[in-house]
């Protein structure tokens, strides 16, 4: 490690060397996962790594990322954790790895929609990954109509919550149901405000569901809550590169009020809340979001991460903090396309997001599935094994080796879905997705199922390869 950097040596590398970091932010479903498919599409000579961290036991952004068609040089995956807290010793040992096996110059870092990018940018800048990177800046992808949903006509949005100063009925806050924060729980609207707060660049993303009205009070509204910030509108994530990379945003910043910057002990009262800025609006500092030091206090969580520099921190991890829940549910039975259909389009609002492999009675395609807040949708992305004729199909078999997961009966044929939510109800959930399954004697008649009324056919097909179903 290079001396007068790392572990207490303040802010990150500057040697010209280090590699610039962009760390994303932003809600579940937001579209992080779409900006990182578009930077890796449009990267020109630039060779980029990916480290995703997502909510739930399965990384389905990592599985979206890993494929072949992308140019990443890396995709690091870390699951089933927190980036910013419980995997943090994780993601550094995972960027350290990352630079020592491959040549890449710039590192893209989406953490999971329930982080807040503060703690992960500040592992760049503090630590043993500072010795090798430099952050460039934290991008924050909004889901514009769901932000305006939360905060619109509400002057300038403040967190609630313990300490903050709790305000009343904020409008929608992500799923739950507004809760005021009385049992520890804030509201995921609090994460909007934070992931803002933390950023150097905002993408006003899913424009095209927006009028320009709406696009404009936005824009107010991320300015009220941090001042000067670069706003880019997108669709689809679609920002020019040179908007977000090389920008060079976060060592610009002033970090004076950052207590943390340049110091591995984040110092706290112990109420983890009542840090005013300055800013006016008696928020946080941005250290402690959802860490409230103290309020977890798990001296077993921090002897479990082993004998480092922050083990004494006893993080609460966001998704106690947001009441965040996410359960994964798998199924080989296909589902029937008009239950299924049905199901998906009045999904409980408990459920903030939901997303995965969906296996449809009669569907010969692959079925990606991804639900955020109001909007479903499902493309069509490739044939399964099992349904191509039987020469490809030995072929494919033989070259990815992946008969541990050949089904007798369906071959590679499957549902996986993770399901993220706050108050969720699991066994409800499940209970309903169960009886969207096919029953035996529906299996028996299969020419009565016909997905194609509600699900995509493929691009190969004459239909659509995109079905919005809500
Ligand atoms: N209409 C519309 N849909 C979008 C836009 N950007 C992304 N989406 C859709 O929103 C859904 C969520 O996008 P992702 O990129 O997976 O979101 P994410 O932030 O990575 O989600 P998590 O990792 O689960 O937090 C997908 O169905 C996208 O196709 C947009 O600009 N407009």
């Amino acid at each position: 490690m290079t001396p007068g950097r790392g572990l207490g040596g303040g802010p990150g590398s500057t040697d010209d060397d280090a590699i610039p970091v962009t760390v994303l932010s932003g809600s579940l479903g937001a579209g992080k996962t779409t900006l990182v498919n578009h930077l890796l599409s449009n990267a020109g000579d630039r060779d980029i790594a990916v480290l995703v961290n997502d909510v739930g036991a399965v990384n389905v952004d990592y599985d979206l990322l890993s494929s072949d068609d992308l140019p990443a040089v890396g995709v690091a995956e870390l699951s089933n954790g927190c980036i910013c807290c419980e995997l943090r010793d994780d993601l550094e040992r995972a960027v350290v790895q990352l630079a020592d096996g491959k040549e890449f110059d710039h590192l893209v870092v989406e953490p999971s929609g329930i982080s807040e990018p503060g703690p992960v940018a500040r592992q760049f800048t503090n630590g043993p990954a500072a010795a090798r990177y430099r952050m460039d800046a934290v991008v924050t992808v909004l889901d514009t109509p769901q932000f305006l949903g939360a905060f619109a006509g509400e002057g300038t949005p403040e967190r609630r919550g313990p300490g903050t100063g709790a305000r009343e009925g904020s409008g929608a806050d992500g799923g739950g149901d507004g809760d005021d924060g009385d049992d520890g729980v804030r509201p995921l609207s609090d994460l909007l405000v934070e992931q803002v707060e933390g950023a150097d660049v905002v993408l006003l993303n899913k424009a095209d569901l927006c009028d320009e009205a709406d696009l404009v009070e936005a824009e107010a509204l991320v300015r009220a809550l941090r001042p000067g910030v670069e706003t880019v509108r997108t669709e689809h994530a679609a920002v020019p590169l040179d908007r977000v990379f090389g920008v060079d945003l976060y060592e610009q910043r002033d970090h004076s009020d950052d207590r943390s910057h340049g110091a591995v002990h984040d110092q706290d009262d112990g109420d983890g809340h009542g840090h005013d800025d300055g800013d006016g609006h008696g928020h946080d500092d941005g250290d402690d979001h959802g860490h409230d030091h103290g309020v977890h206090d798990d001296a077993d969580d921090a002897d479990d991460r082993g004998d480092t520099d922050h083990d004494d921190h006893a993080h609460a991890h966001p998704d106690e903090v947001y009441g965040v829940a996410s359960f994964v549910y798998r199924a080989r039975r296909p589902f029937h396309p008009e239950r299924l259909a049905a199901y998906l389009s009045a999904l409980p609002d408990a459920v903030v997001r939901s997303k995965g492999t969906l296996h449809v009675a009669n569907a010969d395609q692959r079925l990606r599935y991804s639900q955020a807040g109001p909007s479903v949708r499902v493309e069509a992305v490739g044939p399964w094994v099992a349904a191509m004729d039987e020469t490809d199909r030995d072929l494919y078999r033989a070259n990815r080796r992946d008969g541990a997961d050949w089904h007798d009966e369906w071959g590679d044929r499957h549902t996986e879905l993770v399901v993220i939510g706050v108050d969720l109800d699991e066994p409800a959930v499940r209970e309903r997705l169960d009886a969207c399954l096919c029953t035996d004697a529906e299996l028996e008649d299969r020419t009565a199922v016909d997905p194609t009324e509600w699900f995509p056919t493929g691009a190969d097909g004459d239909g659509d390869p995109v079905a919005v179903l809500r």
